[in-house]
């Protein structure tokens, strides 16, 4: 009998903006064949890679490899939860917010080398009115946004980030109930974000303190702001300090009911579902056992915020002195704001 581990690659063709042609040819270089008998499947449609994985633990595969983003992640994810088959990620998303957390290098070929190293950490996962989600899940604006973008096609960051931020000068902010053990608050909420893992994808911190293994849930709640808080909402997100930001309120939970005036959609791992008036969401403690370096992006030191901005939209990071830094923070701040305005 074969002492090989047995690990599945389960490849989205579609996800991110780069070709996947060259991902096999990578896996048959680096993967250690000493320590792996590997196979590789393509999804054919949404869903397929739920099949593949819940089919592998089935049949005690030891680790399946998500190569995709956080939709293939989730699809993943979910079949694998409370068996022992583990979760590999090769990050090729466009967001990649657990890889990034999990601190998961974004070159394939370095994923790899996290991959035969092979140590194994056991992560919490989240669910909202009965599905599954490891980084965040959420009604309101963010909700909104991954409805209104779900089919349109893949398109660059920046105009992304723009009608993101035009759509959000005009979105009416809701007014919410969050129900948890002790009692209920009422907030008017432009968005309420339940998070298990920190960010959205691509650094975007929305619950900067969020952990993947504490067994709770960081709650980030945007209330009503104007497009003169654009600029520090912005700086916050990706510099890890939205919580300090006065239109933010933050509490952690393990279950809490979020009761809303209507039925609409919300969003789990960015993909929208339509829900009732009345949504549970909670954290399950240690569900799910992921291939990943043993430190996760929490326990490690803040890049800069232009780092952060930087590789959002695409660009690679300006090294030169602070100041010229947060000069060119402010510039791209003014010009997404000038860009606003006249498209108003
Ligand atoms: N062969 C396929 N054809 C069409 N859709 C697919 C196929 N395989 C998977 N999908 C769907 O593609 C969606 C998008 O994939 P994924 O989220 O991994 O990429 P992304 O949106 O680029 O990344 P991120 O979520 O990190 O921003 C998933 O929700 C999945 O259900």
């Amino acid at each position: 009998m074969s002492l090989k581990k047995k690990i599945i690659f389960i490849v989205n063709p579609i996800s991110g903006t780069h070709s996947k042609e060259t991902i096999p040819q990578l896996i048959e270089e680096k993967i250690d064949h000493s320590k792996y008998d590997y196979s590789i499947q393509r999804t054919q449609y949404a869903g397929h890679a739920s099949q593949i994985a819940a089919e592998a633990a089935r049949d005690g595969v030891d680790i399946v490899v998500a190569v995709g983003g956080d939709g293939t992640i989730n699809e993943i994810g979910r079949a694998l939860i409370h068996t022992r088959t583990a979760m590999g990620i090769i990050p090729c998303g466009s967001g990649n917010g657990l890889a990034r957390h999990l601190n998961i290098p974004m070159i394939a070929r370095k994923a790899l080398d996290v991959i035969n190293a092979g140590t194994v950490r056991t992560i919490d996962y989240g669910i909202i009115d009965g599905h599954p989600f490891f980084c965040t899940c959420g009604v309101g604006f963010d909700a909104f946004v991954s409805l209104k973008f779900s089919d349109s096609g893949k398109r660059g960051l920046l105009t992304y980030l723009e009608n993101t931020l035009h759509e959000s000068l005009t979105y009416q902010p809701e007014t919410y109930e969050i129900e948890n053990a002790s009692g209920t608050a009422r907030y008017k909420a432009f968005l309420i974000a339940c998070a298990n893992a920190s960010q959205y994808g691509n650094n975007a911190y929305i619950a900067p303190q969020a952990s993947l293994t504490d067994g709770m849930m960081d709650i980030t709640v945007l209330e009503p702001f104007t497009v003169l808080d654009v600029p520090a909402l912005s700086f916050q997100l990706f510099n890890r300090t939205l919580d300090q930001n006065s239109r933010i309120k933050t509490m952690r939970e393990k279950k809490i009911t979020i009761h809303r005036s209507q039925e609409g959609v919300f969003h789990f791992d960015g993909d929208p579902a339509q829900g009732g008036k009345n949504l549970e969401v909670e954290i399950i403690h240690q569900g799910l056992h992921v291939v990943a370096p043993l430190k996760g992006h929490n326990d490690t030191i803040p890049l800069n915020v232009l780092h952060h901005i930087t590789e959002f939209i695409g660009m690679r990071p300006i090294t030169s002195t602070i100041a010229s830094k947060h000069r060119q923070l402010l510039k791209l701040n003014q010009h997404i704001l000038r860009r606003l305005a006249k498209r108003g």
